[in-house]
């Protein structure tokens, strides 16, 4: 199961932003790792989130986007640390891409986002194709354990992280996975 709705725009609101962004999330997760369970007569399986640089870092960036992917990654962390987790079957990650060419971009209100005008540039040197975070993506799922993973995206490549380590360098080692 894959959590990848989101909005950057708070033209119709910024609860609206939190709604979709970070509750929708958790309505979401709960309802699939209700019936993937195994414990509970389900298949088991993987509930993968994205994520975005600005769920990694502190910025001055758009703040309640920035708040909603900082709250995905608490929340999903907790769910990876879940003790019940194992019986359960199910393991958690998560997709921290950089800016990409998407809507998402394309669409930003420059009115109603915070220095855009300054920001705009640097972004834009950081773009990245959909098609970079697809074969990331895709390389999360053939990997034998993801549990606790954060697979960062940017135009340097690829790193995963475990994701209580996203800023001290620690790169993803499966045998520490929870
Ligand atoms: N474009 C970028 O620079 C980056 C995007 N991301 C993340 O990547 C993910 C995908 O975003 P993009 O493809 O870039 O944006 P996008 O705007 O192209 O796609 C977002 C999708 O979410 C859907 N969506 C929005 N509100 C919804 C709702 N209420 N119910 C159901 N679906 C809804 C839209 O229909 C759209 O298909 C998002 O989680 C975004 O935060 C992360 C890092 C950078
Ligand atoms: C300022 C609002 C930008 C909105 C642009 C559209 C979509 C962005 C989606 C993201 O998930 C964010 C992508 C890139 C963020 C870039 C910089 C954040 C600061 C990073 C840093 O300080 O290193």
């Amino acid at each position: 199961m894959v959590n990848n709705a989101a909005i950057v725009n708070e033209g119709s609101g910024w609860q609206r932003v939190i709604a979709i962004n970070l509750t929708a999330v958790i309505v979401g997760t709960k309802l699939a790792a209700a019936h993937m369970r195994k414990d509970k007569g389900g298949k088991g399986g993987r509930i993968v989130s994205t994520l975005s640089v600005a769920g990694l870092v502190q910025s001055h960036m758009t703040p309640v986007y920035c708040a909603t992917k900082h709250g995905v990654r608490a929340y999903i962390t907790g769910l990876c640390k879940d003790p019940t987790r194992p019986d359960q079957g199910i393991e958690y990650a998560m997709i921290a891409p950089d800016a990409v060419d998407t809507p998402m971009f394309q669409s930003v209100d420059s009115n109603r986002v915070l220095f855009w005008d300054e920001l705009k540039d640097e972004m834009k040197r950081r773009m990245m194709k959909p098609q970079a975070v697809g074969e990331a993506f895709l390389q999360l799922l053939r990997s034998d354990v993801i549990n606790g993973a954060i697979l960062q995206v940017d135009i340097q490549g690829k790193t995963f992280r475990h994701m209580e380590c996203v800023n001290d360098g620690v790169t993803f080692d499966p045998s520490k996975a929870f």
